[in-house]
């Protein structure tokens, strides 16, 4: 699994290398803006245009064919007269705006035009960021901050780039008054997704407002076309801050990380991004080392059984040896109708439940899907707890939970929980105020921070959906679940589609996966299986992906 770092953890590793000798400050900021000019002619291979390659741009080919003849830039209406490549470099008060500084010069030594903006002094710029800044204005102009200016050289002039380095993983405060007045003039501008020749809009490490730990937006940040970080991700690249842009698009558009020479070391309470290890998913062949389980799902009364039918199919796709629904006797006949390789056990209480739970060979349960919400669902629930076995509960699991603090109690750390946002709410209402309340400063609480004190105080792994899924074990090991980016898919939002993953989860669990590994495994082929159906999926089609996702995964190199 990839990991991802914090503000905190980035700074760190960048102080062991600097303070070991192996590299200076300023070859990683020379490193970090290389980094970002190769990513966006990667990106748009268009702005790497041949005539630029050799630093004139396109105007010597303009001048003998009688166009505009090349001369130095003096002000945005000059810029605006000549063809040829175009860049607005915006650059804050940090390194962040240091790495700006090394763009421009790249950029401009390409034969690009390049107007820098400063947000701040020049002299309390930090000692790197100073001598890139004197780098840049040895011979070419810049403009101090200036909403005005900057507005009026975006409107009259037709620019290929905007560079946005005012704030990385430095940003500590709500965004200053200032700069978001700006700002908030560029997002009209930017929210024009289809707006013929608009700037491509790219980020340094982070777009500028958005808090790197948490995802959240500080006031004033504009979603950008492409984000640029160095070494690793950061958390705030894969958390959805409330109220995302227009359009479904995330803040960071694309995020590319380029390496900027730092070793790979492990880093310790990393937050990961989902994605199984090898040995992971050598536990789907492996056919001798693993019991493959007998997983016991508990379905709802007549005409509430659909949603355990969906999970059981699912618990048995992803490879429990056996799979048992406990169905009331009410339901036995509309259920018995249904279903081929899942078998029945008529539970008609939770004496019954206990009764069939004396078999240990029920080593996984999976409740909550149209449970019920009645007292005799609040027992199926105590009795399911305190059979002791790896349990996945959801949906009116979760509710009972929080209406009996005795039942919560009985919560122990082989239960996985499956919350949406409002169940998340009604489950730990505290935390999800701090995650709600709007953010002064940064790094500012998080979905991560959340999750993981939502897991430490129910003692079991809790996993916390969304587009930006966050699991967490109450020891502190978290990780990212991203449906975003290159994995996006809306679709998966579909009725039912969470009583697959609690399927998933508990086929898991009763093949031995601990609950954090069944949770992350579980909540990462879901979305494997939505991007392998495609558009027009119902939850029914997730389970039946299954086979064909591990069939690629397992011939993976
Ligand atoms: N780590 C690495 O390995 C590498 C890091 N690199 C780059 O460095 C970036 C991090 O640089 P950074 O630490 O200097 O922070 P940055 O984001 O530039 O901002 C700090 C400045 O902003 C100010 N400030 C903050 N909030 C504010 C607000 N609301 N309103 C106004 N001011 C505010 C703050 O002021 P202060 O809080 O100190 O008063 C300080 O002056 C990182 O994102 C990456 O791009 C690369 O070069 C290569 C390797
Ligand atoms: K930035």
């Amino acid at each position: 699994m990839t990991e991802l770092l914090t503000s905190a953890q980035m700074r760190a590793i960048e102080r062991a290398a600097i303070e070991s000798g192996e590299v200076t400050g300023l070859e990683l900021m020379e490193r970090a803006g290389r980094g970002v000019v190769e990513a966006i002619f990667e990106e748009w291979p268009e702005l790497a245009g041949t005539d630029a390659d050799s630093g004139a741009g396109g105007v010597d080919r303009l001048a003998e064919e009688g166009g505009v003849a090349p001369r130095p830039a003096a002000s945005p209406q000059d810029i605006c007269e000549q063809k040829k490549f175009r860049a607005v470099v915006l650059c804050g008060p940090g390194n962040n705006g240091g790495d700006g500084f090394v763009v421009a010069r790249l950029l401009k030594e390409r034969g690009w035009e390049v107007e820098v903006f400063l947000y701040g002094d020049p002299e309390k710029l930090p000692p790197d960021a100073l001598e890139n800044y004197e780098r840049w204005v040895g011979n070419r102009s810049i403009h101090k901050w200036d909403d005005n200016l900057i507005e009026d050289t975006l409107d009259e002039c037709e620019h290929d780039l905007v560079v946005d380095a005012v704030f990385g993983t430095g940003l500590t405060r709500l965004m200053p008054d200032d700069t978001e007045r700006t700002w908030h003039g560029f997002v009209p501008r930017v929210f024009s997704w289809h707006q013929k020749d608009r700037p491509k809009y790219v980020a340094v490490d982070i777009p500028s407002g958005i808090c790197s730990d948490s995802g959240r937006n500080l006031e004033g940040a504009f979603p950008t076309d492409l984000t640029v970080s160095f070494h690793r991700a950061k958390i705030g690249h894969y958390l959805l801050p409330k109220g995302p842009p227009q359009g479904g698009a995330v803040w960071c558009g694309k995020v590319v990380v380029k390496d900027i020479g730092l070793k790979a070391s492990y880093v310790a309470g990393a937050v990961r991004l989902c994605d199984p290890t090898k040995s992971t998913l050598t536990k789907f062949s492996d056919t001798h080392k693993y019991s493959h389980g007998h997983a016991l799902i508990l379905s709802g009364g007549p005409g509430r059984t659909g949603a355990a039918r969906m999970a059981a199919r699912g618990a048995l796709r992803v490879g429990a040896g056996l799979v048992t629904l406990a169905v009331p006797p009410a339901a036995q006949a509309e259920v018995a109708a249904q279903v081929t390789a899942i078998m029945l056990r008529r539970v008609g209480d939770a004496t019954a439940l206990a009764k069939v739970l004396e078999d240990a060979r029920f080593n996984a349960i999976g409740l909550g899907p149209a449970l019920g919400l009645d007292e005799e669902a609040a027992a199926l629930v105590a009795t399911a707890l305190e059979a002791g076995r790896a349990t996945v509960l959801d949906a009116d699991a979760l509710t009972l939970l929080t209406q009996d603090a005795a039942l919560f109690a009985k919560l122990h750390q082989n239960c996985v929980l499956t919350p949406h946002a409002g169940e998340f709410k009604r489950l730990f209402p505290d935390i999800a105020a701090k995650l709600e309340a709007a953010p002064l400063k940064g790094p500012a609480y998080s979905k991560v921070d959340a999750t993981r004190e939502a897991a430490k105080r129910a003692g079991c792994v809790v996993l916390f959906k969304g587009p930006d899924t966050v699991i967490a074990a109450p020891d502190g090991r978290c990780s990212i679940n991203s449906a975003q980016y290159e994995r996006a898919a809306t679709w998966l939002a579909t009725a039912g589609s969470g009583d697959v993953l609690t399927g998933f989860i508990a086929g898991l669990l009763a093949r031995g996966f601990d609950p954090m590994q069944a949770a992350e495994t579980a909540a990462w082929l879901h979305v494997e299986c939505a991007l392998e159906f495609g558009p027009g999926l119902i939850a029914e089609d997730l389970p039946e992906q299954l086979p064909n996702v591990l069939k690629r995964l397992l011939s993976r190199p």
